[in-house]
């Protein structure tokens, strides 16, 4: 856990302690749940199991409060899906049921991709029942159940009470909060979630606390920053059915995103698969080094043997070089691919090879989810502009358009690609330019001669 959210925790339940946070009205205390084995399991003495008091709502009223959580179903029900139970702040439900088109179907893929069976060594897994292209959509889902990321303190505790003592109060007050939001779920679907793998046996989590922690995704649309908190803090926990079954893989073979008029998780293909391959999703950042990884995957119970994991010493230097998130990548990695931008010469300020290396090193490693990927395919779109190479532009501009599609389901137009985003515009000019140059060349040279 990083410095800054410690001290905010610190903070947080000394404010909760001395009583000046007032819960009633509204103040959101936040913490996060331990990992790992804790000793100080339920209620110190003193202290009563609590009474949910979230306000459950139907998704047309209008009735609740911005930053009051409320449990709901959504997206309001059609005939054809089933809605997801949610809790959710009044304002994240009026962003969801005011998205337009919302409750549009959950798309299908025909024929179908996928199935669920054992994954030796890992459990249940997600398995390619037939080849599938980069881009293409896997499963998309309606989730069983939303419910915030963070975990809110529910009334004040006791001056006695310890930090570790006051997250288990937390975590079971919580956990009273979930079984009436199960008991609002259809019996098929509660059974289906109850099924699901739980990493938190063992840390005081409840059973469904436990399996949220086990298989919830986050995405950057399901994001209430409304009550003052991070993208981090004020995220939503999504917990699917079938993708829940999808294991980690620092070379993960998909995306995934949330959907919001169809209100589905959904997963593509950021690389071909073929049939019979592990379809898998990542649970960490994978362009971090082999330690920081495997520090966090522990965390779910994930002791990682991907390619990269068991050779690190290979794996991560050009895992370092894709990363231009955490800074690690070279620090001219832009300056020295942009150079062709204020130098028209060809070759050497056009040069691909850096590019093609930086390639070759996201797909080696398979990181072709990562922004570096798009960067360095987009990078060589214009790079190979700026030399007039008009079918090496469409070229990268048609796998650009691919990982749009991957990464959230943007469709990108045939006309977009076949302008190369306007760049094909500019191979055109620096064609041009470079027949007039040559004529040019080839004139002085007749002049000097005469
Ligand atoms: C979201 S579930 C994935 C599906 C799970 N295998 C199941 O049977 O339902 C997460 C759990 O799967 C297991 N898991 C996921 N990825 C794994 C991996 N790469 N290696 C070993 N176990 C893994 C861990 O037990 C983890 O807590």
């Amino acid at each position: 856990m990083p410095p800054d959210e410690r001290t905010l925790e610190n903070l947080l339940f000394n404010l909760l302690k001395s009583g000046a946070l007032n819960l009633d009205e509204g103040t959101k205390a936040v913490l996060r749940a331990p990992c790992g084995v804790v000793s100080d399991r339920g209620l110190p003495d003193g202290m009563e199991p609590h009474e949910p008091n979230c306000r459950h709502f139907d998704p047309a009223s209008p009735e609740y409060g911005d930053d009051e959580f409320i449990i709901t179903q959504l997206p309001p029900a059609t005939a054809a899906e089933a809605s997801t139970v949610c809790m959710v702040s009044g304002r994240m439900a009026r962003i969801i049921v005011n998205t337009p088109d919302i409750g549009t179907a959950v798309p299908r893929p025909t024929p179908s991709t996928y199935c669920i069976k054992e994954a030796p060594g890992k459990g249940l897994g997600m398995y390619a029942t037939r080849d599938i292209r980069a881009g293409e959509l896997i499963v998309a889902e309606r989730p069983l159940l939303i419910v915030p990321v963070s975990m809110y303190a529910r009334r004040p505790y006791p001056s006695t009470v310890t930090k570790e003592q006051g997250l288990q109060v937390m975590m079971a007050d919580t956990e009273r909060e979930y079984e009436v939001m199960l008991e609002k779920m259809a019996p098929a679907n509660r059974a289906a979630y109850m099924a699901l793998a739980n990493s938190h046996r063992f840390d005081g989590s409840g059973p469904i606390l436990g399996v949220i922690r086990t298989n919830g995704f986050g995405d950057e649309c399901m994001v209430d920053s409304g009550l003052g908190l991070s993208n981090e803090t004020g995220g939503f926990s999504i917990i699917c059915n079938d993708m829940s079954r999808m294991n980690h893989d620092c070379a993960h073979n998909t995306t995934r995103y949330f959907d919001m008029p169809s209100f589905s998780m959904q997963a593509r293909a950021i690389r071909d698969i073929k049939i019979g391959d592990e379809i898998t999703t990542n649970y960490c950042h994978t362009l971090e080094p082999f330690a920081t990884r495997h520090e966090i995957l522990a965390r779910y119970d994930v002791k990682c043997t991907c390619a990269l994991c068991t050779n690190p010493s290979e794996s991560d230097p050009l895992l370092a070089q894709c990363d231009i998130v955490h800074g690690r990548a070279p620090p001219n990695f832009e300056k020295r691919n942009r150079a062709w931008f204020t130098d028209f010469s060809v070759p050497n300020s056009t040069d691909v090879k850096p590019l093609l290396s930086d390639l070759v090193a996201h797909i080696k490693t398979g990181q072709e989810a990562s922004g570096g990927y798009a960067f360095t395919l987009f990078e060589l779109m214009k790079t190979y502009a700026a030399r007039g190479d008009i079918k090496n532009t469409r070229a990268y501009a048609r796998k650009y358009a691919v990982w749009q599609l991957a990464t959230n389901g943007k469709v990108i137009t045939d006309q977009q690609i076949e302008s190369a985003f306007g760049m094909t515009a500019v191979a055109e000019v620096v064609l041009r330019l470079r027949g007039k140059t040559k004529a040019k060349m080839a004139n002085r040279t007749v002049k000097a001669s005469k």
